[in-house]
């Protein structure tokens, strides 16, 4: 076979379109710095922490985008010093904190891709760099996310479109795996959905690396500025609220719980069937850290006091969901990879691997995501029931994960045919038992 004949077979031209097609990509890839910048002009201290009007809306955006100096204010030389030099930190922490070398699930061309595990530790030198820097200067040194953050928004986002362009144009090198989903010749959609399986770096893979330490990482130290901030203006840190406290508490462990499973990560979706598209970069660098931080930014300006009994319902409901999302992703891991220590019943399909049928996947298609979601809820009622915004999240995150389960079901019909039926009538409910 010719060389350009096994690369077509290997890499077959995408027929169909998710998304909504190409202006799908289009209104995600402008929706999404809208959001950013907006959920930021609708929640902030000066509105109250709630969005304006409906009504009132058209005429401030045409206000704004008709002003210079808005335009102006988008830019901040001394945040996008910070953020670049944050993204520095990340990956000089990637080359040379010690980390094993594992294997991802097995490719399209039968090789297995090779990941450094350092996530954690980069997390943890992070974390003990801030918590030193903070001890040291006080909160008021690291109050600067609050005070910079459009210009914050921006870097990031700036960041996030230059990857996505540069993946999309190194994707058209000899001898590159492409997404499956991601070769339609459609220059905008396959810039968004992302072209090149594994865009990589020499052993740096961009995908993994971005998913998991630039973005999720600063999140939590945006969280911690945001406490920061709470502490300037209520006289020190044992003034800080429980409220903010809590929000810092589940999402640094839920940060945590992904980073210390690291290797999970090879087996979800983005990695094993999305190209790095600017879908995904606006997601892990723009998205993740400026838009699930919402809750601990609303309570830097707008403190709320819970009390125990309310303070007790909610660590209950964030370790319910903690719990059913850690617990049956670890049961689909441990079988994953040949073991199945609770004894689950399985499925054997003609593809030749298994399927639980028991235990959490017996009771619904992605018991995971009900697990997140229910930890999404638990993260917004700290903030208390005066604004809609900081409930955005779930929302969103409710959309996603549906839209997510649809993609994998019909990624599963294709993987296992006749018995993914089969499973589906064994195991009928998608997320919610009962529910959907
Ligand atoms: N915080 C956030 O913003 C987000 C978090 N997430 C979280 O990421 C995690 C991973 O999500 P994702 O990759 O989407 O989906 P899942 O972890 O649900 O993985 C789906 C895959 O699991 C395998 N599978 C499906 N059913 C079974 C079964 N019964 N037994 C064994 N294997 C099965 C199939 O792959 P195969 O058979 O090929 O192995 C399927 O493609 C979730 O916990 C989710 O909540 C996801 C998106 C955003
Ligand atoms: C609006 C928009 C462009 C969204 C893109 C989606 C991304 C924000 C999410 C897609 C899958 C994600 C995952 C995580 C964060 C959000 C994104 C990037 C994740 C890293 C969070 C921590 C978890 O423990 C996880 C590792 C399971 C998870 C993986 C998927």
């Amino acid at each position: 076979m010719s060389s350009s004949k096994a690369t077509t077979v290997l890499n077959p031209r995408t027929t169909s379109y998710e998304f909504l097609g190409p202006p799908g990509a289009f209104l995600v890839s402008v929706g999404v710095p809208f959001v950013l910048y907006a959920i930021y002009f609708g929640c902030n201290e000066s509105s109250g922490g709630c969005p304006p009007a409906l009504d009132t809306i058209p005429d401030r955006v045409i206000s704004a985008v008709t002003d210079v100096n808005w335009w102006k204010g988008l830019w901040d030389s001394e945040a996008s010093i910070i953020y670049f030099g944050w993204y520095a930190f990340c990956l000089i922490s990637w080359a040379i904190l010690p980390g094993d070398w594992v294997e991802g699930t097995t490719l399209r061309t039968g090789e297995k891709k090779l990941y450094k595990i350092n996530a954690f530790s980069t997390f943890l030198l992070a974390l003990g760099t801030t918590s030193g820097w903070i001890i040291r200067n006080g909160p008021e040194s690291f109050t600067f996310f609050y005070d910079k953050w459009v210009g914050f928004v921006t870097a990031a986002l700036i960041n996030s479109f230059v990857q996505s362009v540069y993946c999309y144009a190194s994707s058209f090198r000899a001898n590159r795996l492409l997404a499956l989903g991601g070769n339609s010749g459609n220059f905008l959609y396959d810039w968004y959905i992302g072209r090149e399986l594994n865009p990589s770096i020499g052993s740096l893979d961009l995908k993994s690396f971005n998913e998991l330490r630039p973005g999720l990482i600063l999140w939590i130290l945006i969280n911690i500025s945001m406490v920061c901030e709470q502490a300037v203006r209520r006289g020190g840190f044992a003034n800080v609220t429980d409220s903010m406290w809590l929000v810092l508490a589940f999402q640094t462990w839920y940060v945590a719980d992904g980073l210390y499973n690291e290797p999970a990560l090879f087996t979800t979706m983005d990695i094993t069937s999305d190209g790095f598209g600017f879908m995904l970069s606006v997601g892990d660098l723009s998205w993740v850290p400026f838009i699930y931080s919402v809750q601990a930014r609303y309570l830097a300006f707008h403190p709320v006091e819970l009390g125990i009994p309310a303070t007790v319902g909610i660590i209950f409901a964030n370790a319910l969901g903690y719990w059913i999302f850690r617990d049956s992703n670890g049961e689909k891991n441990d079988f994953r990879n040949g073991k199945n220590p609770k004894n689950l019943k399985f499925m054997q399909t003609k593809r030749g691997t298994k399927l639980l049928t028991s235990g959490w996947w017996g009771i619904s298609q992605h018991p995971n995501y009900l697990g997140d979601l229910i930890m999404a809820l638990a993260w917004c009622l700290p903030t208390g029931f005066n604004t809609p915004v900081t409930y955005f999240y779930p929302i969103y995150f409710a959309v996603l994960l549906i839209h997510r389960q649809r993609r994998d079901d019909e990624a599963c019909h294709q993987k296992y045919g006749q018995d993914w039926i089969e499973y589906k009538k064994r195991v009928p409910y998608r997320i919610v038992p009962y529910i959907y």
